[in-house]
């Protein structure tokens, strides 16, 4: 049976107008809080069937089994969704923000926030993403929504925290209200390079817990691994700046326990996979997969000691098997813990 996505704010939409960019399952879910918040949505969809499926008031493909309440206007054309926005929210995947950017360079409105809603860093030259919005639409300050939230529980208007980052405090302030609403609690952050590394790295982690669980190597195993992974993500987000603080909060630590211990990761789900050694075709999006190779290199670069995101990338290039990497990681010399 279909579940219908609860309607949170009873405000009329005197907000802004707010076009989401990308129409998979996060996409739809933003769309659905964006009106809930209050605000106009269009939804920028490059594939036509998705467009008619939002018309029709579901997303099967990205959103299976809940049912959108109208007001989403969805489209295939990138002009038609930027026209007169306020605000842009990118939400196509990391390794296609630049694609997604260039398209929609020529139709953005200046001075208008771009909030990036995807998790990783890109592949091919470890940019992270606000470094891309930054080089590709310069005259649009960057924002950063993320934090433990699951598509699923966004759309059905389960209750979720996450937290809107940007430079300019009063911007991401500005947005984190606009954007609440009663199921959707958003806390605002100026430290965006410290919100955006803790999402992009924790779905490297979320790959290794699944995989940890796949082997069947016990509870032990994983809350080793997550907490010695936490010690990663804060030295490669102190490399890039971020505050240690901010990795303990709602994107790094939240995101962590949320994906790190839930079969409703997509990475998780992908690490269990791995662990079980069931094909991996066909799986959804991991975004940690790209992320976990270009994370070990500049882990190497940076000479950060990584060993599970080393770990990670290896079994993902096929290098190593899942037990190998465990024994690898279970030898290293003996050392005194440290945790920074
Ligand atoms: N699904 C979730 O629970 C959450 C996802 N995210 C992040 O949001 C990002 C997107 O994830 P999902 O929407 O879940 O993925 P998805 O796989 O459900 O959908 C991705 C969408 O992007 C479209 N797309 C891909 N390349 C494109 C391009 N070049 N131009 C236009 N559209 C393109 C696809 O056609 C698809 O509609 C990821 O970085 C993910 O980590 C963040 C928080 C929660
Ligand atoms: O980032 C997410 C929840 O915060 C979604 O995680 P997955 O992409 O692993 O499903």
């Amino acid at each position: 049976m279909n579940e219908v996505a609860m309607s949170g704010k009873d405000t009329a939409p005197s907000g802004w107008r707010v076009a989401v960019l990308g129409g998979g399952a996060w996409g739809t879910a933003l769309a659905l809080a964006m009106l809930r918040a209050g605000h106009f949505v269009r939804l920028y969809a490059r594939d036509p069937e998705t467009v008619a499926a939002i018309d029709r008031g579901e997303n099967p493909r990205y959103l299976p089994g809940i049912t959108l309440q109208p007001g989403i206007v969805a489209t295939s054309n990138i002009q038609a969704t930027l026209d007169g926005a306020d605000c842009v929210l990118a939400v196509t995947p990391a390794q296609s923000l630049r694609a997604t950017l260039a398209a929609a360079k020529d139709h953005m409105p200046a001075g208008i926030p771009l909030v990036l809603c995807a998790k990783g860093i890109e592949s091919e030259t470890g940019a992270l993403l606000s470094a891309i919005v930054e080089e590709i639409l310069p005259l649009n300050p960057v924002a950063v929504l993320s934090g433990p939230s699951f598509a699923t529980d966004v759309a059905r208007g389960l209750p979720t925290a996450v937290v809107v980052a940007a430079r300019d405090e009063a911007l991401a302030a500005d947005l984190a209200a606009r954007f609440s609403a009663e199921n959707l609690r958003c806390y605002s952050n100026d430290d965006l390079i410290g919100v955006e590394i803790g999402g992009a790295l924790k779905n490297v982690f979320a790959i290794a817990a699944g995989a940890v669980t796949g082997a069947g190597l016990g509870a032990s195993a994983q809350a080793a691994m997550v907490t010695r992974g936490f010690v990663e993500l804060r030295r490669i987000g102190a490399a890039f700046g971020a505050r240690p603080e901010t990795l303990m909060g709602l994107s790094g630590l939240g995101d962590l326990l949320l994906t790190c211990s839930s079969t409703q990761s997509r990475n998780f789900a992908y690490g269990l996979a791995l662990g079980q050694g069931k094909p991996l075709a066909g799986l959804p999006l991991a975004e940690g997969v790209p992320t976990a190779a270009i994370a070990a290199r500049i882990a190497t670069e940076r000479n950060i000691d990584a060993p599970i995101i080393a770990a990670v990338a290896a079994i993902l290039d096929g290098t190593i098997t899942v037990r190998q990497a465990v024994t690898a990681l279970m030898t290293r010399p003996l050392k005194t813990e440290t945790n920074d």
